[in-house]
């Protein structure tokens, strides 16, 4: 803090306002991480959904109505004050929708560019190939390379392998998260992925979604690398609910619809969201499906459950619930588990599942859970074995049941 300036301020004075400040800058330092924890969640919403262009779009649009409202209000005190004229507004109004625009398209094209560049190699690679080499075979799966130079599988089987995975995030290069992570999940298989609160659960979905590189070993998808896989191709496989779900600030049918490929009816938004237990509490609210999504209008369980319903619209062949049940009261959880066991048994919509649940009752019944301690799987087996086993699992479980006794 400063130092007490002994000519201008009494000293009690200055004490209070140097109260004042420091609590002032609490709060900022609140806000700005509640702001940063938003914004984050949203990111992450965005990438794992692959609609980077579409919001770019939004807020190109968004910048051109707020800079018309400024150079109209600007512009409009000048003509009153008699420092321009309306003519001269006009030209300058229309002078500077012609240049967001010829920006907007250079910054646009050159990201293209720039991504065409990287991609230039593999795609120099596919040209020298014969035309039906460019339908790679590999095993029974047929492979299309797409003009990104990512490979596109004919269809995938939702199989994932971790090898000697070792990662730490860029901003803490010296605090390992992973360390060399061995782990296999079976196609159509649903796995649990439980552990101590920062012992690295996230980081295996992060990865998985390609947010970040792992530092070294591999990860295989339906055996081929992860990296050499067009991205965009496989988020659109990948359905993903995160820790708190971000739903945008448009009606909750477009909420569910968001980011899906295909085109959809309301009869598609209506059977995903009774698959997610949310077709109910959907049209008891006051425009049914086309309300208006605001921050006070959902509990935190229902959010979770239309971003399930999203989710399972997609039709991905693997499904990443991250904490997905924490947000949840027993009721929903109760849902959620309905939900988890008829996508399990009926061959129709079976998938590969990604659990990740503190709620330790949710996972009781899925195929396996990996026990992670400290970025490293210390224990893998079924709820009965683990227990059976008596190591970390066994005290989780004890203790979360002796705190609900
Ligand atoms: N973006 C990030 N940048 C730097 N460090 C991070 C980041 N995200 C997570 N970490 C750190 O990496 C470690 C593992 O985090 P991770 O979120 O994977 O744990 P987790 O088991 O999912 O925790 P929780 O159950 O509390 O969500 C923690 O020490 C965490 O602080």
């Amino acid at each position: 803090m400063f130092d007490y300036p002994p000519v201008l301020l009494k000293p009690a004075v200055f004490h209070r306002y140097q109260k004042k400040a420091a609590k002032l800058t609490q709060e900022f330092n609140a806000c700005a991480n509640e702001v940063a924890q938003e914004s984050l969640s949203m990111m992450r919403t965005v990438r794992a959904f692959g609609t980077e262009h579409k919001e770019l779009g939004r807020q190109y649009f968004l910048s051109i109505i707020c800079s018309y409202v400024i150079a109209v209000l600007l512009g409009g005190m000048s003509i009153l004050t008699g420092h321009v004229s309306s003519e001269q507004l006009l030209t300058y109004v229309l002078y500077c929708e012609w240049l967001i625009y010829a920006t907007w398209r250079v910054v646009d094209n050159l990201s293209s560019l720039l991504r065409s560049i990287g991609a230039s190699e593999k795609v120099f690679q596919s040209m020298d190939l014969l035309p039906s080499n460019q339908f790679l075979s590999k095993g029974k799966q047929c492979l299309v390379i797409s003009w990104t130079g990512g490979v596109k599988l004919q269809r995938l089987m939702g199989h994932i392998q971790f090898v000697n995975v070792s990662f730490h995030y860029p901003s803490r290069a010296t605090v390992p998260v992973l360390d060399h992570a061995c782990l296999t999940v079976e196609a159509n298989e649903v796995v649990a992925i439980v552990g101590l609160s920062g012992s690295g659960k996230s980081t295996f979905v992060n990865l998985l979604l390609r947010l970040y590189e792992p530092i070294s070993g591999q990860i295989l998808i339906d055996g081929f690398p992860l990296k050499e896989l067009d991205i965009r191709w496989l988020r659109e496989k990948i359905g993903f609910v995160g820790q708190e779900p971000h739903l945008f600030h448009m009606d909750i049918k477009s909420n569910v619809m968001y980011g899906c490929p295909r085109d959809l009816k309301q009869e598609d938004v209506e059977w995903a969201a009774k698959q997610a237990y949310a077709h109910e509490f959907i049209l008891s609210l006051p425009h049914g499906y086309e309300t208006l999504v605001d921050d006070d209008l959902l509990s935190g369980g229902q959010k979770q459950r239309i971003a399930i319903a999203r989710a399972i619209l997609r039709d991905p062949a693997i499904l990443i619930l991250d904490e997905a049940t924490s947000a949840l009261d027993s009721e929903s959880e109760h849902y959620v588990r309905g939900v988890l066991h008829s996508l399990r048994n009926d061959n129709e919509t079976k998938r590969t599942i990604i659990i990740i649940a503190h709620r330790l009752s949710t996972i009781k019944d899925v195929d396996r859970i990996v026990v992670i301690d400290g970025g490293q799987i210390v224990e893998i087996g079924n709820h009965r074995e683990l227990l059976h086993k008596n190591g970390l699992y066994a005290r989780l479980v004890k203790a979360q049941t002796e705190s609900w006794d």
